[in-house]
């Protein structure tokens, strides 16, 4: 049987909607530790947030070429995961991981066979890669941006890697994404949103139902 389809919500900012993504079933739950996202969240709030989600959901904290301080305030605060969202390096990468001894998932930006050829510099450093839509040139942040990209590029990838799949997923496309892509799991964060940074309950419930059904 395959393995079941990992959902993540990011973005999240308020206990509220933690308990939200919770009760609709997601896998994991992001918070974004970026102060040019409409989704950052302080250290602070993410301590409380990664306390109230503790054993109950994976949490993840995103983090865009975080300096050495960045990485080990975060990584005290004992996330299940750091997702690294910059041009970090594999070199980088692999000090960041021994750094926070915290697992990581690595985000590549695809635009391009180039960009699809250059994940496999990642994958034996990252414990995940997450692949997202190229942010176009002057974007002021590198995802969260709604922004697709050609599912087909993936086709070149090594079919035994499990990945995870995002950019500009929505509850009307996740389940087309599912069945096209198989992916080992779905990231989301502007689409179940009702303005940039303002969680939806009701998109983030049918995020989740529609993912699954088509898994
Ligand atoms: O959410 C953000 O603002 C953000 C900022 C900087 C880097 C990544 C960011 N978000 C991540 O980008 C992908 C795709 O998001 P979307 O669903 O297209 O909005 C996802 O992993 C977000 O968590």
């Amino acid at each position: 049987m395959a393995d079941p389809l990992i959902v993540k919500i990011c973005g999240i900012k308020t206990p509220d909607i933690l308990e939200a993504a919770i009760a609709a079933g997601a896998d994991m739950v992001g918070f974004v530790h970026f102060v040019r996202s409409p989704r950052h969240a302080s250290i602070e709030d993410i301590a409380t947030l990664i306390s109230l989600a503790r054993g109950r959901v994976e949490t993840c904290v995103l983090l865009v070429n975080p300096d050495n301080s960045c990485v080990a305030e975060v990584a005290a605060l004992g996330p299940d995961w750091i997702q690294l969202h910059g041009p970090e390096t594999p070199h980088r990468v692999e000090a960041i991981r021994a750094e926070a001894g915290v697992e990581i998932i690595k985000a590549l930006p695809i635009g391009s066979a180039e960009d699809v050829a250059h994940i496999a510099d990642f994958v034996d450093i990252a414990d995940r890669i997450l692949v997202d839509a190229k942010p176009p040139k002057g974007a002021d942040r590198p995802g969260g941006l709604g922004e697709t990209f050609d599912w087909a590029l993936l086709k070149a990838l090594d079919p035994a890697l499990q990945f995870m799949l995002s950019g500009g997923l929505t509850p009307e496309t996740v389940a087309d994404a599912v069945r096209t892509v198989r992916p080992f799991g779905v990231d989301v964060s502007s689409g179940v949103e009702s303005a940039p940074g303002v969680k939806d309950k009701r998109l983030i419930e049918a995020f989740i139902r529609n993912a699954r059904a088509a898994s």
